[in-house]
């Protein structure tokens, strides 16, 4: 397993970046489906500690969009788009990576708005994949 890993890390670079989607290419693919099996294991989550609060959620409140709702551990964005197609493109690329993480976000989209609330209702908090999510959502919508 300590290989495979460190096979991930020395490849996840070329992967994120490369252009090239033939499923020819080894580096496209094989990392591809480590990630897979790595984010479909079901691990139980746990809610974001103080320090993991000041160092992966306070940047997401400081003017990267996102407020904490009020009266619960959970936070908000709305995203705006030019158009449907826009909005229900960035909601399709969303929803790929909610199903390979088993991790679904609250939301709510009329013509090019879309309305996010993230929390992991598995402990009743904001736990890591909120804070993952959050960032591939900001990430997406500013393509
Ligand atoms: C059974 C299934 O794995 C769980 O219900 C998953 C599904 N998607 C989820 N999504 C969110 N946002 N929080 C969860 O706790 C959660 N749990």
């Amino acid at each position: 397993m300590r290989s495979i890993n460190n096979f991930y890390k020395i490849f996840s670079f070329q992967y994120k970046s490369s252009i090239s989607h033939s499923w020819f290419n080894a580096n496209y693919v094989k990392p591809d489906f480590i990630l897979q099996r790595q984010l479909s294991r079901k691990v139980k989550m746990s809610k974001l500690t103080d320090e993991q609060r000041t160092s992966l959620l306070q940047p997401l409140l400081n003017s990267n969009g996102w407020s904490m709702v009020e009266g619960r551990d959970a936070i908000y964005r709305e995203f705006l788009f030019k158009n449907f197609n826009e909005a229900f493109g960035f909601m399709t690329r969303v929803a790929l990576l909610a199903d390979k993480m088993d991790h679904h976000p609250e939301w709510f989209n009329v013509y090019n708005k879309v309305q996010v609330t993230m929390s992991t209702h598995d402990c009743g908090g904001l736990s890591e994949r909120d804070v993952k999510l959050a960032n591939f959502m900001n990430e997406i919508s500013k393509m």
